[in-house]
C-alpha cells in the first residue's frame, strides 16, 4: 500500500528577478514497510521536496496524497491536523524544544496528537538509548544523544510515514550504526520512512533510492 505519493510536484522560488525552480515535475510513493532514500548534491531540491511531502510547504504544482487522502492545497490547520495523526517529522534544525526535557518533548508531541502512551514513551525512550537521559534538556545532551532524541520525538505518535532530512548529518559512526539499526527495525514493524541523506550507508540500508539532480528525478 502506498502510504505517501507524490505526483509531478513543481516549486519555484522568487526572490526579486530571480527564479529558482526548485521541483520539476517530482514523482515517488513511499510503501508500507519500506524505506526510501532521496540523495542528490547540494541545491538539487531534497529539502524542498520533503517539506512539501510533509504538509509544510504547498508545491506550486502536482500534489501529495497521504494514507490516500488529498494532503496539498488544503488550509494549514487542516494540513497540521494530518500531519501530527500520521507524519513524524526529522528535520535538520531538529525537532526538540529547548525549554523541555527529552520526554517532555515527546509528551508534548503525542498529547498535540492527541495520542498520549505511557507504555510507547517508555519503550521508545529504551529503544533510542536515552531512559538515562530521559530528564535532560536538549542544551544538555551531546549531538549524538539529540539526533537519537529527536528521533523519539518524530516516532513518539507511532506515525504511520517517518520523514526524515539528513538524520546522521551531524552524528559519530557509533550513534550512526544505532540510527541505521532503528530504521531496520522500524521497516520490520511495517513503518515506511523516507530518508533524505548524503550517507551511503543509510541509503545502502534503504531499499530504493531516488536520486534528484536540478529539481527532476534521474531514477527511481
Ligand atoms: N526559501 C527559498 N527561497 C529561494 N530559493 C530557495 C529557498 N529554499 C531553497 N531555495 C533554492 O531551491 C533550490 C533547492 O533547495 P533545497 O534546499 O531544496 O536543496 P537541497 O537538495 O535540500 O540542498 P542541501 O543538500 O544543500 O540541503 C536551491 O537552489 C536553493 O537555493
Amino acid at each position: 500500500m502506498n502510504v505517501l505519493e507524490a505526483v509531478d510536484l513543481y516549486r519555484f522560488y522568487h526572490s526579486g528577478e530571480e527564479e529558482t525552480l526548485a521541483l520539476r515535475g517530482v514523482s515517488l510513493h513511499v510503501q508500507t514497510g519500506e524505506i526510501v532514500a532521496v540523495m542528490g548534491p547540494s541545491g538539487s531540491g531534497k529539502s524542498t521536496l520533503l517539506s512539501c511531502l510533509a504538509g509544510l510547504d504547498e508545491p506550486d504544482g502536482g500534489h501529495v496524497v497521504l494514507m490516500g487522502k488529498r494532503l496539498t492545497h488544503k488550509p494549514e490547520s487542516v494540513r497540521a491536523a494530518m500531519r501530527a495523526a500520521e507524519i513524524g517529522i526529522l528535520l535538520q534544525s531538529r525537532n526538540l524544544f529547548e525549554h523541555l526535557s527529552v520526554i517532555e518533548n515527546m509528551r508534548l508531541q503525542m498529547h498535540l496528537a492527541r495520542k498520549f502512551d505511557r507504555q510507547r514513551l517508555d519503550s521508545l525512550i529504551d529503544l533510542v538509548g536515552l531512559t538515562h537521559r530521559r530528564h535532560a534538556r536538549p542544551s544538555q545532551l551531546s549531538g549524538g544523544e539529540a539526533a537519537r532524541a529527536g528521533l523519539a520525538v518524530a516516532l513518539s505518535t507511532n506515525p504511520h510515514v517517518l520523514l526524515a532530512d539528513e538524520p546522521t548529518g551531524e552524528v559519530d559512526a557509533e550513534t550512526e550504526q544505532d540510527i541505521v539499526r532503528l530504521f531496520t527495525s522500524l521497516r520490520q514493524q511495517g513503518g515506511a520512512t523516507l530518508i533524505v541523506t548524503h550517507s551511503d550507508e543509510l541509503a545502502a540500508q534503504a531499499d530504493r533510492i531516488v536520486r534528484l539532480l536540478d529539481g527532476r528525478v534521474i531514477n527511481g
